[in-house]
Formats: structure tokens, C-alpha cells, sequence
């Protein structure tokens, strides 16, 4: 019990999920991606540990590899929750290679990251498709674990004009498949491909307009109370020279940040968090 008890973060540590009054508060992801090693990741959650307060109106997640969600788990301040960055469809059981929701919440795991582009684009192998983005997404919240649902459009798809169609076709799915209490769980990460690691950063008004439009959508197709309460983080290239501006967007709930969550430049990212 020793190790569960040293990976535990007590219940409300992390601030969490719409303010009870039904405002939203910021969500600031970290996707480490397959990055880090024991000796780069100590160094950074020893930094991580040593910066300033995180906002009241702010809750921070780090997605961890799966290999480093243990290290995590022990040695990273306690008001920032851990996430997988993806999950199995299945239990546990035969499935080689592969990590259950079970399993991470068993772990002390909150969140998981789904979705993502490179997991859907596949690196090489078969991708994930959106109805498999959405059997998993219900799989996890089954399982009690929060999503952060990754949508958005490729460079060609936005040149085309036809972005919001395919957020609306990665959505559709997932909203076919949830009940409507389970988007209590949900973030909706919109992160246009072509932002993502490249420097292009959507403009505020451009990254506005899009999660405008995706709340529309919600409020259309699942219901005006989800797409009010559910956040909507903006990821691609996001750091803390971008963060404040992209944030101070009505509908831009926070991000979920690559490669600035690799450095101290995240808690500029969290710096920039608007006061409520
Ligand atoms: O993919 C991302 C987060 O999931 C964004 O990555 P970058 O911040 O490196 O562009």
C-alpha cells in the first residue's frame, strides 16, 4: 500500500472541473509525448516543483508515458493529476502491449489523452479512426477516468474550407456513443494538425472562431447545458509568448501543450491563465 499511498492525490487537490456554479475553469494539459528519461524527467518535475502557485481557476494535467506515469505519480507536485496518453478498448486481459483504463485508474491515473492526431494518423501503423476514438473515450469514462477528446483538421482540410466538418465528423461518433452526464468527464482539445509542432500557432481569432463553432455544435447536437459547461482547450504550437492571448478567447478554455511542456516554459503557458 506503500506506493498507492505515495502516488494518491487527495481528492480536490487538483481544482478540476467546471466551478460549481457551472463557470468553467481553465484546463492546461501537458502531452509529453514519447519523450524523457528518468534523468530529463526528474529534472523537469524537480523544476516543475519548484515554480510558483498554479491559479485557483486553473487545473493542470501532465500526460506522462505510460513507462514514466509511476515516476510521475511519486515525485510530481500534488496539484497537477497525471494522464495516460492513450488506452486500451478492452479490459484487462490477452492484449499484449496494451494498458487498460483499469489498470491507469488503478494506478492512480485520472485523465487519459485520446484521439490525438499522430495516434490517428498511426506513425506507420493502422491509425485510429473516430469510432474507435469513440468506443474508447466511453470505455475510459467507464471506467472513471476524465477525457481530453483530441479533434481537429489537417493543413489541406483547412485550405478546403471544410474544418468544422471535420470536427463535426470526429465528434459525431463520440456523441452518438455518451450519455449526456458523461461530457461532465470530457475536454474537448482542438488542435489543428498543421499547428501542431510546425510554430504555426492558430491566430486567437482564427483558434476563437473554430471553438465558437464547435460549441455550436455541441449545443446542436448534444445540448445547450453540455456545450456551455464543457471546456475547450486549444492546442498547436502553444507557449508562453501565445498562451495569454489565445486564453483570453470566450471559448478557449485553456490548451493542451506539446513541446513547451517539456520545459519551464509551461508555467509561462499557466501564467497565462486570465484572472476570474
Ligand atoms: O500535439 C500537441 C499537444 O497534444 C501540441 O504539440 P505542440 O505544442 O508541440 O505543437
Amino acid at each position: 500500500m506503500a506506493f498507492v499511498a505515495s502516488c494518491s492525490r487527495p481528492e480536490g487537490a487538483t481544482t478540476g472541473s467546471p466551478a460549481p456554479d457551472g463557470t468553467r475553469t481553465y484546463l492546461i494539459g501537458g502531452n509529453w509525448k514519447c519523450n524523457g528519461t528518468i534523468a530529463s524527467l526528474e529534472q523537469l518535475v524537480s523544476d516543475f516543483n519548484a515554480a510558483g502557485p498554479i491559479p485557483a481557476n486553473a487545473e493542470v494535467v501532465i500526460g506522462a508515458p505510460a513507462i514514466h506515469i509511476p515516476l510521475c505519480l511519486m515525485t510530481l507536485r500534488k496539484d497537477i493529476a497525471i494522464a495516460a496518453q492513450n488506452c486500451s478498448l478492452t479490459g484487462m486481459g490477452a492484449y499484449t502491449g496494451e494498458v487498460a483504463a483499469s489498470q491507469l485508474k488503478d494506478m492512480g491515473v485520472t485523465w487519459v489523452i485520446l484521439g490525438h492526431s499522430e495516434r490517428r494518423e498511426g506513425f506507420g501503423m493502422a491509425g485510429e479512426d473516430s469510432e474507435l476514438v469513440a468506443k474508447k473515450t466511453k470505455a475510459a469514462l467507464a471506467e472513471g477516468l476524465k477525457v481530453m477528446l483530441c479533434i481537429g483538421e489537417k493543413k489541406e482540410e483547412r485550405e478546403a474550407g471544410t474544418t468544422m466538418d471535420v470536427c463535426a465528423s470526429q465528434l459525431k461518433p463520440v456523441a452518438e456513443i455518451l450519455n449526456k452526464e458523461d461530457w461532465a468527464n470530457v475536454s474537448i482539445a482542438y488542435e489543428p494538425v498543421w499547428a501542431i509542432g510546425t510554430g504555426l500557432t492558430a491566430t486567437p481569432e482564427m483558434a476563437q472562431e473554430t471553438h465558437a463553432n464547435i460549441r455550436q455544435w455541441m449545443s446542436d447536437n448534444v445540448s445547450p447545458d453540455v456545450a456551455s459547461a464543457i471546456r475547450i482547450q486549444y492546442g498547436g504550437s502553444m507557449n508562453g509568448g501565445n498562451a495569454a492571448g489565445l486564453m483570453a478567447q470566450p471559448d478557449i478554455d485553456g490548451g493542451l501543450i506539446g513541446g513547451s511542456s517539456l520545459k519551464m516554459d509551461f508555467f509561462e503557458c499557466i501564467k497565462g491563465v486570465p484572472s476570474s
